[in-house]
């Protein structure tokens, strides 16, 4: 196992409130790992931890990115855990809705380097950006909307590009926000096999957050549930499905 990133005893609280009770976790570099749990489990709270948009009311945060060395990365600011190789998937804002895919993806790889500030006006026919940029498209089965308008995308390929951003930035690990969240079943399906593809052909490691079940069994090598804030289990599908204390933390939602 290499632990890609780790917390120790992490913990958020809002006032009274413990929205993440002292999380222990390693994620493994050659798991896709699924983080679930009922409405107000914490999973956006975590998230926002291990990114650093939120500080932590205790415990640490540990990152293997592109340094190779497990770096403690608590209370850094999110461009800076960003630039050590964590990314996380956001929705294409407004800003880049106007653009094609491929410059989506220029732009993105762009930023990684020292050139940020020149963004495409000076790089626009900067042979390998393109190329890079077009690499990441290949990987992602983007191809074929290279030069469409991001805002002129099905939904299914939007969230497509949204993975093919991050993994512009050459990331240790990508954190996906449910990935499959307002698709029909086919571009589940397809969303499905292209992150176990990309899981397979790169280096980087793929964390999920999914309220999608199925999904979830069909993707992951571990889950991590949480409820209340507390870690209550940490297994294989079939451990974490056999786990009373998953089914109960369930159950105990639908009443
Ligand atoms: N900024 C905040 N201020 C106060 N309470 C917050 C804040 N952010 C989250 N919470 C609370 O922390 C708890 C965990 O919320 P969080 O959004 O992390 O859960 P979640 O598992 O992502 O839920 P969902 O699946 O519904 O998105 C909830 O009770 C929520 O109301």
């Amino acid at each position: 196992m290499t632990t890609v990133l780790k917390t120790e005893a992490l913990r958020r609280e809002f006032g009274a409130l413990c929205a993440v009770d002292d999380v222990s976790v390693e994620i493994d570099s050659e798991e896709v790992t699924s983080i679930i749990g009922p409405n107000g489990a914490g999973k956006t709270t975590f998230y926002n931890l291990l990114s650093g948009r939120l500080d932590p009311t205790a415990g640490e945060v540990f990152l293997r990115g592109r340094s190779g060395d497990l770096e403690n990365v608590t209370g850094l600011p999110p461009h800076d855990i960003a630039r050590r190789g964590l990314s996380r998937a956001y929705q294409i804002n407004n800003n880049f809705e106007g653009l094609s895919v491929l410059d989506n993806l220029r732009v993105a790889r762009v930023s990684t380097t020292d050139r940020s500030t020149e963004l495409l006006s000076r790089y626009h026919d900067d042979a390998a950006l393109r190329e890079s940029a077009e690499d990441v498209l290949e990987l992602t089965g983007l191809t074929d909307v290279a030069e469409t308008e991001a805002a002129n995308l099905s939904h299914g390929d939007k969230r497509k590009v949204e993975i093919a951003l991050s993994l512009a930035t050459d990331p240790a690990v990508v954190l996906l926000d449910e990935p499959t969240a307002g698709m029909n079943p086919s571009e589940s399906e397809e969303m499905v096999e292209l992150i176990k593809e990309l899981d397979e052909t790169t280096d980087t490691t793929f964390v999920l957050t999914e309220h999608d079940i199925d999904m979830v069994l069909e993707i992951s090598d571990r889950i991590l549930v949480l409820h209340r804030g507390e870690l209550i289990a940490n297994g294989t599908p079939d451990e974490v499905m056999a786990n009373e204390d998953v089914t109960t933390a369930y159950l105990g939602e639908r009443q």
